[in-house]
């Protein structure tokens, strides 16, 4: 299945009475590397995913899989496309079932894998590590898990589905900002090792640095910027981008 193409095509959508996306257009091919799509509270992210996932209808353009129209899959397409284009957003916990161990989730979502036939020989301990929880989390049982050993268990599992193309909404909320650059470190080397392409969804600049070698800034439900992440910055021509720049001043020292 390798080659698999996401696309948005002139995509708008929303609620009613508030267009929040208004012409965006997008390509994201399995073995891409992370791309992140970044832009302050309520600029319409999380729409946007919901619209590339295909719960929410756009109202002018589209999302298309593999060249067919994501919200009017056929239901065997569908299956394939809810396989190999995985979504991960920052309250769905890809959990199974909460009774069982983090071993087990994760070995549940291998099998998942193979069935859909990618097969991978990654271990429970490597989607651990990369998701920087000690070993012997393995054998904890899902539900006595907190927040945010929950949301990396999430992450861990969505990662051991060996999806071609990964799109993570503000996957980092409950881990704490100190665990979050070795987190992105990790994940970033799992996902090369997978293939998987991933598309980070965030307001969070480290986060995209740290993982994403070219973004896309969203103002005014449209890619207000878009490149290097570097040039983007050093640019700074829309305020949007000006604006999550002075948010966070480290990161874009280290572009200086
Ligand atoms: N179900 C809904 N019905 C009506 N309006 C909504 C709905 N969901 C979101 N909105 C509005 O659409 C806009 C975009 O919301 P969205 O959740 O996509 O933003 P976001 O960039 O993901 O925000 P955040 O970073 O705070 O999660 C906001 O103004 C929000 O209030």
């Amino acid at each position: 299945m390798a080659g698999s193409v996401l696309q948005a095509h002139d995509l708008w959508g929303g609620y009613p009475g508030n267009e929040v996306i208004r012409g965006i257009d997008l390509t994201i091919t399995a073995g891409d590397a992370p791309l992140g799509i970044i832009g302050p509270s309520g600029v319409g992210k999380t729409t946007l995913a919901r619209l590339l996932r295909g719960s929410m209808r756009p109202t002018r353009g589209q999302v298309t899989y593999e060249g067919r129209t994501v919200s009017r899959l056929p239901r065997k397409n569908k299956k394939d496309f809810t396989a190999a284009v995985r979504f991960q957003s920052q309250d769905s916990l890809t959990i199974t079932d909460p009774r069982l161990t983090v071993a087990g989730n994760l070995k549940t979502a291998v099998k998942e894998a193979r069935k859909a036939g990618r097969t991978h020989a990654t271990s429970t301990a490597e989607l651990l590590d990369a998701v920087a929880l000690p070993e012997h989390f393995a054998s904890r049982v899902m539900l006595t898990l907190s927040g945010g050993e929950r949301q990396r268990v999430a992450l861990a599992t969505a990662l051991a589905t060996r999806p071609e193309i990964l799109v993570l909404d503000e996957p980092f909320t409950a881990v704490d900002p100190q665990s979050r650059g070795d987190m992105a470190r990790r994940i970033g080397a799992l996902l090369e090792q997978l293939g998987t392409a991933a598309v980070i969804i965030t307001h969070d600049l480290e986060l995209v640095e740290r993982m994403c070698p070219s973004v896309h800034f969203l103002a005014d439900g449209q890619f207000v910027a878009s490149g290097a992440i570097g040039e983007v910055l050093a640019r700074a021509e829309h305020p949007a981008v000006r604006e999550i720049a002075a948010a966070a001043p480290l990161a874009v020292q280290r572009f200086r």
